[in-house]
């Protein structure tokens, strides 16, 4: 049995003029002990969808259900196993850190010392710090010390809302350690980022873009799928270059990329086409590339044919 199932999720807020559509229909699956990111940029659906999970929000329409649990009508049960880490963290500002993890331990009926275990790869890292208010911690710290209050009643799935956002590319790289470690421990992982680079370190992703889930699959599956040719162009005026790029009738897309721009090619066109169509456009050196498609540039392949 799947351990997340979302079917045809909608909600919105507000009225009339003010309506927003904030999940269209959202479906997908998580099978148990999973790592899936939920992928999209601010205002995708992500928070609404994980409070709707988590059973903190009603949806308006559709069925969802964790560890075989609707989301509505076992409301009680669904807390006793879920781990929330929301993405403005949870913690409590003037409790040290001792004190925020024995509350969280304390609300769910359990203890520290009966689920250290579970914690201690993540919590001893802060420990040493025991005594010092959440209010004054790193973002790395405190994200560790959610995370560790987010796991404290041993929870069957985890969902963690923006977990890296604001915090340091090396903080990054080692909470993905940690998940990849919580996930050998057979624990089902939610997690929601905007950051494209993070699909990678997931089983599976589901796409996200305006309330609509785009795709769900591996990121292989993701990269996969993208069957345009792609190049990479570079030359010494780039404003002129994207320009003259979208003029070419090869081109289905162009858009700046880190020190490139890239370049969907309709098919039947290449790398040497665009270096001729823009050497006859008096380019002399430009440099041009072949390449693979990574993740960022299925997503705004499936965004505009959205
Ligand atoms: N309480 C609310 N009242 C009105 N609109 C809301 C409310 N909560 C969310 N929205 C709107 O619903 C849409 C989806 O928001 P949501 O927070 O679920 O997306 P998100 O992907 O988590 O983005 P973010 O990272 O910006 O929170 C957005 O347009 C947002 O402005």
């Amino acid at each position: 049995m799947p351990s997340v199932i979302v079917n045809n999720i909608t909600k919105q807020y507000g009225k009339k003029k003010d309506l927003v559509q904030a999940l269209k229909g959202v479906s997908f699956e998580v099978q148990q002990g999973e790592l899936f990111g939920i992928i999209g940029p601010d205002g995708a659906g992500k928070t609404s969808l994980f409070r709707i999970l988590t059973t903190l929000l009603l949806p308006d329409g559709g069925t969802a259900s964790v560890d075989g649990l609707d989301v509505v009508k076992d409301f009680k049960a669904i807390r006793h196993r879920v781990g929330y880490m929301p993405g403005r963290f949870s913690l409590y500002q003037d409790l040290t850190i001792e004190e925020n993890l024995e509350f969280f331990a304390t609300i769910f009926n359990t203890t520290v010392k009966d689920n250290y275990d579970l914690i201690k790869e993540i919590y001893s890292q802060i420990e040493p710090f025991k005594n010092r208010r959440a209010g004054k911690l790193s973002g790395g710290m405190k994200q560790k010390l959610a995370l560790s209050c987010a796991l404290i009643h041993k929870p069957s799935v985890l969902f963690l809302d923006e977990p890296t956002t604001g915090v340091d590319a090396v903080s990054r790289k080692e909470f993905w350690e940690m998940l990849r470690s919580l996930k050998r421990q057979g624990i089902t992982i939610l997690v929601s980022t905007p950051y494209m680079d993070e699909a990678g370190m997931c089983d599976r992703v589901a796409l996200m873009q305006n309330g609509e889930v785009l795709s769900v699959d591996s990121p292989e599956g993701v990269i996969d799928a993208f069957k345009q040719p792609l190049v990479a162009v570079k030359d010494n005026n780039m404003l002129q270059l994207l320009n003259d790029l979208q003029r070419y009738e090869g081109v289905k897309d162009a858009y700046p990329f880190g020190e490139y721009h890239h370049v969907v090619l309709n098919n039947g066109f290449s790398a040497s086409a665009v270096q001729q169509y823009l050497q006859q456009h008096n380019y002399h050196q430009p440099e041009v590339k072949t390449i693979r498609a990574d993740i960022e540039d299925c997503f705004i392949a499936l965004m505009k044919s959205a």
